[in-house]
């Protein structure tokens, strides 16, 4: 049998690489509470001699700015009288991969930690790694797969920027919901990130036209959680870098016009670490364990108190519009698209799809909260409440929330966050929040002058 061909890298293949001038750069990365991906490039000398072992240094702000890299106050880690000192990116070099879309140049993902080595709380990748202990402790491995949209327009990054975003060209004229002819015309993009994203070590199952004008959705098998969401950072990062090298752009935002939003259907399916089929039964209501009967309603019973962590920006909350595909409802339903959890699969597979995060979300944050969520219904062996059958958007069950100040609000108050998060994080990403919140508050948006400016 051939070699399977991951794109994943070994020091040692990294250094036969460098050695024979293949490789020259290295870049080191973290995903920021924004979710994007942040770091530096090193010569992959450098990196081999020392980064790989001692890590690199950056300002510890990095957590702690807001979208337009603001330094702004509130948080307990990083400010002004702190001085903005450092903290280190530790690679991770099991995550150490080939980035073919980028010349020379391999990848790594780090941690974060404070130059003493302990752990720096808030980054998101260790908010999913402390999830993942918990899990472990109790005999339990999550797998996931994440399901990003997004959408495609004919203007490059920048002139789509000059144009303040309006007036953009999308890649196609009309709805292409797994329309092939009008897809086929933006196939070199396409499958130019499906296979920069194989050669960078993941599995990428194929892609599939969506509602909107120019809207897509490449998949990737799912895996261990954080195999998945450190693929998900570079995907999405690279997918648009390689819309830039391509002359177009594309957009993960959860809701870019009045069309349908992009999501990303979060799929998480559980399995003992002796690789058992612990959440399914055959011989109970549904084919479900006793196990995921808590589990899902643990998900159900924490969903809005932890939707900052599914919707963490403004405009996440825009997607969610009845009869749009995005949920409204805090329901769970089999193979129901109107529901929050839609609920697929057997025997191993068995497993909820959370519908409510959108392409904007931190996925760590987002799998994390997942798995405090079921966590605490095993923890207090909640009971399952009946399925949903029908309609959902018609139903009286609860909403998600409708603003980030609801959300906010509920993180605010739930005990659950604490006791799984820790209080640092929790005020870490509620502070986050209220800067997010101010700064649209104070905004002055093109909605308003179009009806106020004549007229009112
Ligand atoms: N494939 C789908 O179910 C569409 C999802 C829809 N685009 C959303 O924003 O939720």
């Amino acid at each position: 049998m051939a070699k399977e061909r991951t794109g994943n890298l070994t020091v040692e293949e990294l250094s036969a690489l460098v050695a024979a001038k293949e490789i020259d750069t290295v870049i080191i990365a973290f995903t920021d509470m924004q979710g994007r991906l942040i770091g530096k490039r090193a010569s992959a000398r450098l990196f081999l001699e020392e980064l790989a072992q001692h890590g690199a240094e950056c300002c510890n702000y990095l957590l702690a700015v807001d979208v337009e890299n603001n330094t702004v106050a509130g948080y307990a880690i990083s400010s002004w009288e702190r001085g903005y000192g450092d903290m280190a990116m530790m690679p991770d070099l099991d995550t150490l991969r080939l980035a073919p879309w980028l010349p020379g140049t391999a990848i790594v993902t780090a941690d974060l930690t404070w130059l003493d080595g302990t752990p720096v709380n808030p980054d998101p990748r260790q908010i999913l790694k402390r999830q993942l202990e918990r899990l472990a402790e109790r005999g339990l491995e999550a797998f996931v797969g994440t399901e990003l949209e997004f959408i495609v327009f004919e203007d490059s990054f920048r002139e789509a920027w000059a144009k303040g975003y309006r007036d953009l060209t999308p890649g196609s004229d009309y709805n292409i919901d797994y329309a092939l002819l009008a897809s086929t015309r933006m196939e070199p993009l396409l499958r130019d990130i499906r296979n920069s994203m194989d050669g960078a070590g993941m599995y990428c199952e194929g892609v599939k036209g969506e509602c909107n004008l120019g809207q897509q959705e490449i998949a990737f098998k799912y895996r261990d959680a954080l195999g998945t969401c450190d693929n998900h950072s570079i995907y999405k990062n690279g997918a648009k870098e390689i819309a830039d090298k391509h002359g177009k752009s594309l957009t993960f935002m959860a809701k870019f016009n009045e069309r349908e939003g992009n999501s990303c259907h979060i799929h998480l399916s559980v399995r003992g670490t002796d690789g058992s089929a612990v959440m399914a039964d055959k011989d109970r209501p549904y084919g479900f364990s006793k196990l995921m009967e808590h589990w899902l309603a643990g998900q159900l019973a924490t969903m809005r108190e932890l939707s900052l962590f599914f919707a963490p920006n403004i405009n996440s909350y825009k997607r969610y519009v009845e009869g749009s595909f995005a949920p409204t409802a805090v329901a769970w339903g089999l193979d129901n698209r109107t529901c929050a959890l839609r609920v697929v699969g057997q025997g191993h597979s068995l497993r909820a799809e959370n519908r409510v995060p959108g392409g904007d979300v931190n996925q760590y944050l987002a799998v994390a909260a997942l798995i405090a969520g079921g966590l605490y219904g095993i923890e207090h062996e909640l009971e399952l409440e009946p399925i949903f059958e029908g309609n959902a958007y018609a139903s009286d069950a609860p909403r998600v929330p409708s603003s980030l100040r609801e959300a906010a609000r509920l993180f605010q108050e739930s005990e659950v966050a604490v006791a799984a998060f820790g209080e640092d994080v929790v005020a870490h990403y509620l502070n986050n929040a209220r800067i997010e919140q101010a700064a649209y508050d104070a905004a002055i948006t093109d909605w308003e002058r179009v009806r106020g400016f004549e007229r009112l």
